[in-house]
């Protein structure tokens, strides 16, 4: 998966307008992230109809259960020939390790990047603190989190981009940072709490951004999405 790119977040309802979307990049090779919504419809045989237009998929389905159950699952999903998948890091350290050998031993070939989820951009300090029951500020617990991914073997985290920085001191500029909360200067929020630009997340030390409703929902995706990849790639 090319880091110069953007990760598109493919979040339709349904196959049709997702390859209608995907239509207006023909010729280009994109990398994108597929979530539950969509892979719970079209399974496997989805992934490869959006592999055969030569894209990367990230495929977010945000794994959290017992280690066996997960490490099972795992094997399934390398087979599939995705390039990163991710895991809840709220499930812990044998959970994550056994999430990776279930990719190693399923993947024939190269194993797909594995992350873990910390602190979703979408959770407020006060929501962490009151509903989680998790003291202290939401970088406390992103970098714990973190190092625990790192314990367990796996490639990276994603977290906000404001927390990029923190998370390369903490666990080394080889550990990846896969950043959602992603907008322009003049794009709306939505319901990401922690964001940043493009070129100010490549700054602070992202190493993947990754961008949905600003590119998914613009009137011209392809330009919105030109304009994203100079500004995250002018930085490299
Ligand atoms: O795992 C993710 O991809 C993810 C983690 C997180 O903490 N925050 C987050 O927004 N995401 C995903 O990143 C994408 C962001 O989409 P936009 O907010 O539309 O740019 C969505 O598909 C989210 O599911």
């Amino acid at each position: 998966m090319d880091p110069k790119k953007p990760i598109i977040a493919l979040d339709f309802s349904n196959q049709e307008d997702l390859f209608h979307f995907l239509d207006q990049f023909e010729g280009q090779q994109l990398n994108v992230k597929v979530g539950m919504e969509l892979f719970y419809a079209g399974g496997k045989p989805f992934l490869e109809r959006i592999q055969a237009q030569g894209h990367d998929i990230f495929l977010d389905l945000k794994l959290h259960d017992i280690p066996n159950t997960v490490e099972r699952a795992m094997a399934i999903l390398a087979s599939t020939g995705v390039a990163m998948v991710n895991v809840h890091a709220a499930g812990g350290k044998e959970m994550m390790a056994a999430a990776l050998r279930g990719l190693e031993a399923g993947s024939n070939g190269k194993r797909p990047l594995l992350i873990s989820v910390t602190q979703l951009t979408s959770t407020s300090t006060e929501q962490m603190n009151q509903e989680q029951g998790i003291p202290g500020e939401v970088l406390d617990s992103v970098l714990r989190y973190a190092e625990l991914t790192k314990a367990a073997g796996l490639d990276g985290v994603v977290c906000s981009p404001l927390e990029a920085a923190a998370i390369k001191a903490a666990c080394g500029p080889d550990f990846l940072t896969v950043t959602p909360g992603i907008r322009l200067e003049s794009s709306v929020a939505d319901d990401q709490k922690r964001i940043m630009t493009p070129a100010k997340a490549s700054r602070s030390g992202s190493d993947y951004i990754v961008v949905g409703r600003p590119i998914t929902q613009a009137d011209d995706a392809v330009a919105t999405y030109q304009q994203i990849v100079s500004d995250w790639s002018g930085q490299k």
